[in-house]
Protein backbone atom coordinates (compact mmCIF):
# COMPACT_ATOMS: atom_id res chain seq x y z
CA UNK A 1 0.00 0.00 0.00
CA UNK A 2 1.42 3.07 -0.87
CA UNK A 3 1.79 6.18 1.34
CA UNK A 4 0.49 9.89 1.35
CA UNK A 5 3.52 10.93 0.14
CA UNK A 6 4.04 8.34 -2.67
CA UNK A 7 0.58 8.65 -3.44
CA UNK A 8 0.52 12.04 -3.99
CA UNK A 9 3.53 12.09 -5.60
CA UNK A 10 2.52 10.11 -8.36
CA UNK A 11 -0.95 12.02 -8.51
CA UNK A 12 1.33 15.19 -9.64
CA UNK A 13 3.46 13.04 -11.88
CA UNK A 14 0.54 11.94 -13.93
CA UNK A 15 -1.11 15.49 -13.74
CA UNK A 16 -0.25 18.27 -16.23
CA UNK A 17 -2.11 21.66 -16.61
CA UNK A 18 -5.37 22.01 -19.21
CA UNK A 19 -5.05 23.88 -22.02
CA UNK A 20 -4.65 27.61 -21.72
CA UNK A 21 -7.41 29.87 -23.30
CA UNK A 22 -7.24 33.90 -24.18
CA UNK A 23 -10.18 35.74 -21.53
CA UNK A 24 -10.95 39.31 -21.29
CA UNK A 25 -8.96 40.08 -18.00
CA UNK A 26 -12.37 40.55 -15.60
CA UNK A 27 -13.79 37.08 -16.99
CA UNK A 28 -10.28 35.89 -15.30
CA UNK A 29 -10.87 35.76 -11.81
CA UNK A 30 -10.38 32.79 -9.77
CA UNK A 31 -7.69 31.30 -13.03
CA UNK A 32 -3.94 30.70 -13.19
CA UNK A 33 -2.17 32.65 -15.60
CA UNK A 34 -0.85 30.25 -18.65
CA UNK A 35 1.95 32.54 -19.61
CA UNK A 36 4.18 35.15 -18.07
CA UNK A 37 2.37 38.83 -18.56
CA UNK A 38 4.86 41.68 -19.72
CA UNK A 39 3.88 45.27 -19.29
CA UNK A 40 3.04 47.43 -22.49
CA UNK A 41 4.37 50.33 -21.16
CA UNK A 42 6.14 52.26 -18.52
CA UNK A 43 4.05 52.98 -15.10
CA UNK A 44 4.37 55.59 -14.27
CA UNK A 45 4.21 56.50 -17.84
CA UNK A 46 5.91 59.85 -16.70
CA UNK A 47 7.58 61.44 -13.87
CA UNK A 48 4.02 62.89 -12.15
CA UNK A 49 3.16 64.97 -8.83
CA UNK A 50 2.98 63.04 -5.78
CA UNK A 51 0.87 65.95 -4.22
CA UNK A 52 -1.14 68.94 -4.95
CA UNK A 53 1.27 71.47 -5.15
CA UNK A 54 3.43 73.32 -7.58
CA UNK A 55 6.32 72.17 -9.30
CA UNK A 56 9.16 73.71 -10.66
CA UNK A 57 13.44 73.58 -11.42
CA UNK A 58 15.13 72.68 -8.27
CA UNK A 59 18.04 75.41 -7.97
CA UNK A 60 19.35 75.52 -4.79
CA UNK A 61 15.92 77.45 -3.22
CA UNK A 62 15.51 78.03 0.44
CA UNK A 63 12.47 78.92 2.79
CA UNK A 64 11.83 82.33 1.85
CA UNK A 65 12.35 82.08 -1.85
CA UNK A 66 9.78 83.48 -4.23
CA UNK A 67 8.69 81.91 -7.87
CA UNK A 68 6.28 82.71 -10.47
CA UNK A 69 3.53 80.63 -11.38
CA UNK A 70 3.51 79.82 -14.84
CA UNK A 71 0.08 78.12 -15.14
CA UNK A 72 -2.02 75.25 -13.38
CA UNK A 73 -1.78 71.63 -14.69
CA UNK A 74 -4.29 69.30 -13.46
CA UNK A 75 -4.27 64.90 -13.58
CA UNK A 76 -5.11 64.37 -17.48
CA UNK A 77 -3.23 67.30 -18.57
CA UNK A 78 0.23 68.33 -19.97
CA UNK A 79 2.30 71.77 -20.15
CA UNK A 80 3.78 72.18 -23.60
CA UNK A 81 6.58 74.52 -22.77
CA UNK A 82 9.53 73.94 -20.67
CA UNK A 83 9.17 76.23 -17.41
CA UNK A 84 12.70 78.16 -16.89
CA UNK A 85 14.60 78.55 -13.36
CA UNK A 86 12.11 81.21 -10.57
CA UNK A 87 9.26 79.83 -12.46
CA UNK A 88 6.32 77.14 -10.90
CA UNK A 89 3.80 75.42 -12.27
CA UNK A 90 0.56 74.65 -9.83
CA UNK A 91 0.10 70.91 -10.38
CA UNK A 92 -2.45 68.40 -9.55
CA UNK A 93 -1.69 64.88 -8.32
CA UNK A 94 -1.05 62.37 -10.59
CA UNK A 95 -0.25 65.53 -13.59
CA UNK A 96 2.67 64.84 -15.52
CA UNK A 97 6.15 67.51 -14.50
CA UNK A 98 6.58 69.91 -17.24
CA UNK A 99 9.62 69.79 -19.06
CA UNK A 100 12.80 71.21 -17.16
CA UNK A 101 10.64 70.96 -13.38
CA UNK A 102 11.88 67.98 -11.29
CA UNK A 103 10.42 69.18 -7.63
CA UNK A 104 7.15 69.74 -6.14
CA UNK A 105 6.14 71.60 -3.08
CA UNK A 106 2.43 70.70 -1.37
CA UNK A 107 0.14 73.37 -1.35
CA UNK A 108 0.66 73.52 2.46
CA UNK A 109 4.18 74.17 2.21
CA UNK A 110 4.24 78.03 0.13
CA UNK A 111 2.22 80.59 0.39
CA UNK A 112 0.66 82.00 -2.49
CA UNK A 113 -0.10 85.78 -3.55
CA UNK A 114 -1.53 87.08 -6.56
CA UNK A 115 0.89 84.96 -9.74
CA UNK A 116 3.85 83.92 -7.23
CA UNK A 117 4.42 81.49 -4.34
CA UNK A 118 6.69 81.74 -1.35
CA UNK A 119 8.35 78.54 0.11
CA UNK A 120 7.65 78.34 3.97
CA UNK A 121 9.91 75.36 4.05
CA UNK A 122 13.12 74.25 2.46
CA UNK A 123 12.37 71.68 -0.63
CA UNK A 124 14.82 68.89 -1.08
CA UNK A 125 15.48 68.59 -5.11
CA UNK A 126 13.58 65.71 -6.77
CA UNK A 127 10.76 65.81 -3.64
CA UNK A 128 7.55 64.38 -4.41
CA UNK A 129 8.16 63.07 -7.65
CA UNK A 130 6.98 59.70 -8.53
CA UNK A 131 9.27 58.36 -11.38
CA UNK A 132 8.28 57.15 -14.88
CA UNK A 133 8.92 53.18 -14.91
CA UNK A 134 9.44 53.29 -11.08
CA UNK A 135 6.73 50.72 -10.82
CA UNK A 136 6.98 48.86 -13.91
CA UNK A 137 8.97 48.90 -17.14
CA UNK A 138 7.70 48.68 -20.58
CA UNK A 139 8.54 44.72 -21.68
CA UNK A 140 9.23 43.51 -18.17
CA UNK A 141 7.54 40.70 -16.48
CA UNK A 142 4.54 41.94 -14.76
CA UNK A 143 3.37 38.11 -12.93
CA UNK A 144 4.89 34.94 -13.54
CA UNK A 145 2.98 32.28 -15.26
CA UNK A 146 1.36 30.29 -12.44
CA UNK A 147 0.01 33.25 -11.08
CA UNK A 148 -3.51 32.98 -9.28
CA UNK A 149 -5.36 36.35 -10.45
CA UNK A 150 -7.00 37.74 -6.92
CA UNK A 151 -8.26 41.15 -6.69
CA UNK A 152 -5.22 42.45 -6.10
CA UNK A 153 -3.74 40.88 -9.54
CA UNK A 154 -6.54 42.25 -11.11
CA UNK A 155 -5.36 46.29 -10.52
CA UNK A 156 -1.74 45.86 -11.71
CA UNK A 157 -2.45 43.64 -14.66
CA UNK A 158 -5.12 46.12 -15.83
CA UNK A 159 -2.48 49.20 -14.71
CA UNK A 160 -0.30 47.66 -16.85
CA UNK A 161 -2.46 46.81 -20.06
CA UNK A 162 -3.43 43.63 -20.26
CA UNK A 163 -7.07 43.71 -21.50
CA UNK A 164 -6.93 39.80 -22.43
CA UNK A 165 -5.08 37.36 -20.34
CA UNK A 166 -3.49 33.64 -21.62
CA UNK A 167 -5.19 31.76 -18.77
CA UNK A 168 -5.96 27.61 -17.86
CA UNK A 169 -9.07 26.43 -18.77
CA UNK A 170 -11.34 25.29 -15.72
CA UNK A 171 -11.38 22.11 -15.06
CA UNK A 172 -14.40 20.46 -15.34
CA UNK A 173 -15.50 17.56 -12.95
CA UNK A 174 -18.31 14.80 -13.17
CA UNK A 175 -19.52 14.09 -9.85
CA UNK A 176 -20.99 10.60 -9.31
CA UNK A 177 -22.41 8.79 -6.11
CA UNK A 178 -22.65 5.24 -6.07
CA UNK A 179 -25.22 3.42 -3.21
CA UNK A 180 -27.84 1.82 -3.35
CA UNK A 181 -29.03 3.83 0.13
CA UNK A 182 -28.87 6.99 -1.20
CA UNK A 183 -31.59 9.39 -1.92
CA UNK A 184 -31.56 12.73 -3.08
CA UNK A 185 -31.78 15.81 -0.27
CA UNK A 186 -35.50 16.42 -0.74
CA UNK A 187 -36.73 12.92 -0.60
CA UNK A 188 -37.48 11.84 2.56
CA UNK A 189 -34.98 8.69 3.48
CA UNK A 190 -37.02 5.22 4.10
CA UNK A 191 -35.42 2.41 5.60
CA UNK A 192 -31.97 1.83 5.39
CA UNK A 193 -31.48 4.83 3.62
CA UNK A 194 -29.59 8.13 4.03
CA UNK A 195 -29.43 11.36 1.87
CA UNK A 196 -26.57 11.77 -0.77
CA UNK A 197 -24.23 14.33 1.58
CA UNK A 198 -20.77 13.90 -0.08
CA UNK A 199 -22.25 15.09 -3.34
CA UNK A 200 -23.23 18.72 -1.68
CA UNK A 201 -19.68 18.36 0.13
CA UNK A 202 -17.89 17.72 -2.95
CA UNK A 203 -19.54 20.22 -5.29
CA UNK A 204 -19.38 23.20 -3.15
CA UNK A 205 -15.84 22.00 -2.70
CA UNK A 206 -15.06 22.14 -6.14
CA UNK A 207 -16.58 25.73 -6.42
CA UNK A 208 -14.27 26.99 -4.17
CA UNK A 209 -11.57 25.49 -5.91
CA UNK A 210 -13.09 27.39 -9.08
CA UNK A 211 -13.99 24.07 -10.70
CA UNK A 212 -17.25 23.37 -13.04
CA UNK A 213 -19.12 20.67 -11.39
CA UNK A 214 -21.35 18.03 -13.88
CA UNK A 215 -23.19 16.09 -11.57
CA UNK A 216 -24.18 12.81 -12.47
CA UNK A 217 -26.36 12.11 -9.48
CA UNK A 218 -26.88 8.84 -7.92
CA UNK A 219 -26.32 5.10 -9.28
CA UNK A 220 -27.00 1.93 -7.82
CA UNK A 221 -24.45 -0.83 -7.02
CA UNK A 222 -25.10 -2.26 -10.32
CA UNK A 223 -22.67 -2.83 -13.14
CA UNK A 224 -25.38 -1.49 -15.98
CA UNK A 225 -26.19 1.96 -14.38
CA UNK A 226 -23.03 2.44 -13.24
CA UNK A 227 -21.46 1.67 -16.44
CA UNK A 228 -23.83 4.36 -17.93
CA UNK A 229 -23.21 7.35 -15.77
CA UNK A 230 -19.48 6.80 -15.65
CA UNK A 231 -19.03 6.59 -19.17
CA UNK A 232 -20.93 10.22 -19.26
CA UNK A 233 -17.98 11.16 -16.73
CA UNK A 234 -15.14 10.16 -18.53
CA UNK A 235 -16.56 13.26 -20.91
CA UNK A 236 -15.31 15.72 -18.39
CA UNK A 237 -11.38 16.27 -17.34
CA UNK A 238 -12.26 14.55 -14.25
CA UNK A 239 -14.50 11.98 -12.51
CA UNK A 240 -14.50 11.73 -8.99
CA UNK A 241 -17.20 9.08 -7.46
CA UNK A 242 -17.99 8.39 -4.09
CA UNK A 243 -18.91 5.68 -2.58
CA UNK A 244 -18.11 1.64 -3.86
CA UNK A 245 -14.35 1.73 -3.84
CA UNK A 246 -14.22 -1.03 -0.72
CA UNK A 247 -14.05 -5.04 -0.86
CA UNK A 248 -17.63 -5.15 -0.32
CA UNK A 249 -19.82 -7.21 -2.31
CA UNK A 250 -21.48 -4.39 -3.55
CA UNK A 251 -18.25 -2.27 -4.19
CA UNK A 252 -18.37 -2.36 -8.34
CA UNK A 253 -16.70 0.70 -9.08
CA UNK A 254 -13.31 -0.31 -10.35
CA UNK A 255 -14.30 -3.52 -12.33
CA UNK A 256 -16.92 -1.13 -14.33
CA UNK A 257 -14.27 1.38 -14.88
CA UNK A 258 -11.81 -1.47 -15.68
CA UNK A 259 -14.40 -2.24 -18.17
CA UNK A 260 -13.71 1.31 -19.48
CA UNK A 261 -10.19 1.35 -20.10
CA UNK A 262 -9.69 2.05 -16.94
CA UNK A 263 -5.74 2.57 -16.20
CA UNK A 264 -5.08 2.12 -12.64
CA UNK A 265 -2.99 4.44 -10.62
CA UNK A 266 -3.24 2.93 -7.47
CA UNK A 267 -5.66 1.36 -4.87
CA UNK A 268 -5.23 2.28 -1.14
CA UNK A 269 -2.83 4.04 0.69
CA UNK A 270 -2.29 3.88 4.25
CA UNK A 271 -4.10 6.61 5.47
CA UNK A 272 -6.94 7.05 8.17
CA UNK A 273 -9.40 7.84 7.08
CA UNK A 274 -9.50 6.97 3.08
CA UNK A 275 -8.10 4.03 2.41
CA UNK A 276 -9.84 2.65 -0.65
CA UNK A 277 -9.03 5.52 -2.50
CA UNK A 278 -8.76 4.48 -5.64
CA UNK A 279 -7.11 7.19 -8.56
CA UNK A 280 -6.21 6.48 -12.31
CA UNK A 281 -7.32 7.55 -15.84
CA UNK A 282 -9.23 6.45 -18.47
CA UNK A 283 -7.81 8.09 -21.88
CA UNK A 284 -7.72 11.94 -20.65
CA UNK A 285 -9.55 12.08 -18.06
CA UNK A 286 -8.46 11.76 -14.22
CA UNK A 287 -10.92 9.29 -12.30
CA UNK A 288 -10.59 9.76 -8.63
CA UNK A 289 -12.78 7.03 -6.68
CA UNK A 290 -13.06 8.40 -2.97
CA UNK A 291 -14.26 6.13 -0.46
CA UNK A 292 -18.19 6.54 0.48
CA UNK A 293 -17.66 7.35 4.20
CA UNK A 294 -18.13 11.02 4.68
CA UNK A 295 -15.28 12.19 6.41
CA UNK A 296 -12.92 9.65 4.34
CA UNK A 297 -14.36 11.13 1.04
CA UNK A 298 -13.68 14.84 2.29
CA UNK A 299 -10.20 14.07 3.51
CA UNK A 300 -8.88 12.05 0.31
CA UNK A 301 -10.44 15.39 -1.85
CA UNK A 302 -8.13 17.50 0.19
CA UNK A 303 -5.20 15.22 0.45
CA UNK A 304 -5.22 13.78 -3.57
CA UNK A 305 -8.16 15.59 -5.39
CA UNK A 306 -7.14 19.37 -4.45
CA UNK A 307 -3.54 18.91 -5.24
CA UNK A 308 -4.78 17.27 -8.58
CA UNK A 309 -7.15 20.20 -9.46
CA UNK A 310 -4.42 22.25 -8.79
CA UNK A 311 -2.02 21.32 -10.89
CA UNK A 312 -4.79 21.14 -13.24
CA UNK A 313 -5.87 24.21 -13.14
CA UNK A 314 -1.93 25.57 -13.42
CA UNK A 315 -1.20 26.68 -10.56
CA UNK A 316 2.74 26.41 -9.92
CA UNK A 317 2.65 25.19 -5.46
CA UNK A 318 -1.09 22.62 -5.80
CA UNK A 319 -0.31 21.60 -2.22
CA UNK A 320 -1.56 23.08 1.13
CA UNK A 321 0.89 25.39 2.62
CA UNK A 322 1.82 24.16 6.46
CA UNK A 323 1.43 25.72 9.32
CA UNK A 324 3.65 24.84 12.68
CA UNK A 325 0.62 24.90 15.44
CA UNK A 326 0.59 23.97 19.61
CA UNK A 327 -1.94 20.98 19.76
CA UNK A 328 -4.26 21.90 22.85
CA UNK A 329 -5.18 18.53 23.50
CA UNK A 330 -3.29 15.04 23.50
CA UNK A 331 -3.72 12.95 20.53
CA UNK A 332 -4.00 9.09 20.81
CA UNK A 333 -1.38 6.77 19.85
CA UNK A 334 -1.22 3.27 18.85
CA UNK A 335 -2.49 3.03 15.19
CA UNK A 336 -0.70 1.65 12.09
CA UNK A 337 -2.25 3.68 9.32
CA UNK A 338 -1.05 7.58 8.67
CA UNK A 339 -3.59 9.44 10.22
CA UNK A 340 -5.10 12.85 9.52
CA UNK A 341 -7.12 14.51 12.13
CA UNK A 342 -9.64 17.19 11.43
CA UNK A 343 -9.52 20.52 13.46
CA UNK A 344 -10.07 24.51 14.06
CA UNK A 345 -7.32 27.13 14.91
CA UNK A 346 -7.12 29.97 17.17
CA UNK A 347 -4.75 32.38 18.01
CA UNK A 348 -3.04 33.14 20.75
CA UNK A 349 0.05 35.41 21.61
CA UNK A 350 1.33 35.27 18.11
CA UNK A 351 1.13 31.42 17.94
CA UNK A 352 -1.47 29.15 16.48
CA UNK A 353 -3.05 26.61 18.48
CA UNK A 354 -5.28 23.25 16.70
CA UNK A 355 -7.80 21.48 18.41
CA UNK A 356 -8.76 18.57 16.82
CA UNK A 357 -12.54 17.83 16.37
CA UNK A 358 -14.24 15.94 18.67
CA UNK A 359 -15.95 13.35 16.82
CA UNK A 360 -13.22 12.40 14.14
CA UNK A 361 -15.70 8.60 13.00
CA UNK A 362 -14.97 8.18 9.06
CA UNK A 363 -18.51 7.39 8.93
CA UNK A 364 -19.80 11.18 9.98
CA UNK A 365 -19.70 14.77 8.68
CA UNK A 366 -19.51 16.59 12.12
CA UNK A 367 -15.29 16.29 12.19
CA UNK A 368 -15.22 18.82 8.77
CA UNK A 369 -17.76 21.12 9.64
CA UNK A 370 -16.00 24.11 10.95
CA UNK A 371 -12.35 22.62 10.26
CA UNK A 372 -9.64 24.60 8.97
CA UNK A 373 -6.65 22.48 9.02
CA UNK A 374 -5.78 18.49 8.82
CA UNK A 375 -3.20 17.33 11.69
CA UNK A 376 -1.16 14.51 9.98
CA UNK A 377 -0.44 11.88 12.73
CA UNK A 378 2.01 9.27 11.30
CA UNK A 379 1.63 5.60 11.62
CA UNK A 380 3.20 3.67 14.97
CA UNK A 381 3.42 7.04 16.58
CA UNK A 382 2.59 6.96 20.52
CA UNK A 383 0.54 9.21 22.35
CA UNK A 384 1.00 13.19 20.97
CA UNK A 385 0.70 15.19 24.28
CA UNK A 386 -1.23 18.43 24.38
CA UNK A 387 1.52 21.38 24.15
CA UNK A 388 3.37 19.90 21.65
CA UNK A 389 4.93 21.70 18.31
CA UNK A 390 2.88 19.85 15.47
CA UNK A 391 2.58 20.42 11.80
CA UNK A 392 -0.98 21.07 9.92
CA UNK A 393 -2.02 21.22 6.56
CA UNK A 394 -3.68 24.33 6.08
CA UNK A 395 -7.46 23.84 4.37
CA UNK A 396 -8.39 27.67 4.73
CA UNK A 397 -6.95 30.89 6.46
CA UNK A 398 -6.49 30.49 10.26
CA UNK A 399 -8.81 33.43 12.06
CA UNK A 400 -6.92 36.75 12.33
CA UNK A 401 -4.52 35.95 9.26
CA UNK A 402 -5.57 38.47 7.15
CA UNK A 403 -6.03 41.65 9.66
CA UNK A 404 -2.24 41.89 11.62
CA UNK A 405 -2.51 43.56 14.73
N1 LIG B 1 -13.96 -5.53 5.07
C1 LIG B 1 -13.63 -4.24 4.89
N2 LIG B 1 -14.59 -3.32 4.96
C2 LIG B 1 -14.30 -2.03 4.78
C3 LIG B 1 -12.96 -1.65 4.56
C4 LIG B 1 -11.95 -2.63 4.49
O1 LIG B 1 -10.76 -2.35 4.27
N3 LIG B 1 -12.34 -3.91 4.64
N4 LIG B 1 -12.67 -0.31 4.45
C5 LIG B 1 -13.55 0.57 5.15
C6 LIG B 1 -13.21 1.92 4.84
S1 LIG B 1 -11.76 2.45 5.51
C7 LIG B 1 -14.03 2.73 4.14
S2 LIG B 1 -13.64 4.40 3.97
C8 LIG B 1 -15.25 2.27 3.52
C9 LIG B 1 -15.28 2.68 2.03
O2 LIG B 1 -16.37 2.16 1.45
P1 LIG B 1 -16.78 2.35 -0.05
O3 LIG B 1 -15.95 3.35 -0.72
O4 LIG B 1 -16.87 1.02 -0.66
O5 LIG B 1 -18.21 3.01 0.09
P2 LIG B 1 -19.62 2.33 0.31
O6 LIG B 1 -19.42 0.93 0.72
O7 LIG B 1 -20.45 2.61 -0.86
O8 LIG B 1 -20.15 3.18 1.53
C10 LIG B 1 -19.44 3.27 2.74
C11 LIG B 1 -20.21 4.15 3.71
O9 LIG B 1 -20.33 5.45 3.21
C12 LIG B 1 -21.70 5.85 3.10
N5 LIG B 1 -21.88 6.67 1.90
C13 LIG B 1 -21.60 6.27 0.65
N6 LIG B 1 -21.91 7.23 -0.24
C14 LIG B 1 -22.38 8.25 0.48
C15 LIG B 1 -22.87 9.53 0.11
N7 LIG B 1 -22.91 9.92 -1.17
N8 LIG B 1 -23.31 10.36 1.09
C16 LIG B 1 -23.26 9.95 2.39
N9 LIG B 1 -22.80 8.75 2.78
C17 LIG B 1 -22.38 7.91 1.84
C18 LIG B 1 -22.43 4.55 2.98
O10 LIG B 1 -23.77 4.66 3.31
C19 LIG B 1 -21.64 3.66 3.89
O11 LIG B 1 -22.02 3.85 5.23
O12 LIG B 1 -15.34 0.87 3.58
C20 LIG B 1 -15.03 0.30 4.85
N10 LIG B 1 -15.28 -1.08 4.82
O1 LIG C 1 -10.85 5.19 5.13
MO1 LIG C 1 -12.06 4.57 6.02
O2 LIG C 1 -12.30 6.15 5.98
O3 LIG C 1 -10.89 4.58 7.43
O4 LIG C 1 -13.38 4.71 7.08
MG1 LIG D 1 -18.22 -0.45 0.30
Amino acid sequence: MLTYKEAVDLILRTVVPLAAEDLPLGDALGRVLAEPVTARWDLPPADNSAMDGYAFPFAGQEAGCELRVAGFLPAGASHETSLAEGEAIKIMTGAPLPAGSDTVVPIEDVKASGGTIRLERTPKAGQHVRRRGEELQAGETVLPAGTPLHSGEMGILAAAGAQRVRVVRTPRVALLSTGDELVELGQTPGPGQIVNSNYHLLAARLQEEGCTVIPLGIARDERGGLGARIARGLEADVLMTTGGVSVGDRDHVQETLVAQGFELGFWKVAIKPGKPLLFGRCGSTLVFGLPGNPAASAATFELFARPALRRLAGHGDPLQPRLAVTLTTAVSGGEKRQRFLWGTLAERDGRYLFTPSGRQGSGQNRSIQGSQALLPVPGGSGEISAGSEVEVLLLRLPPGAAIPA
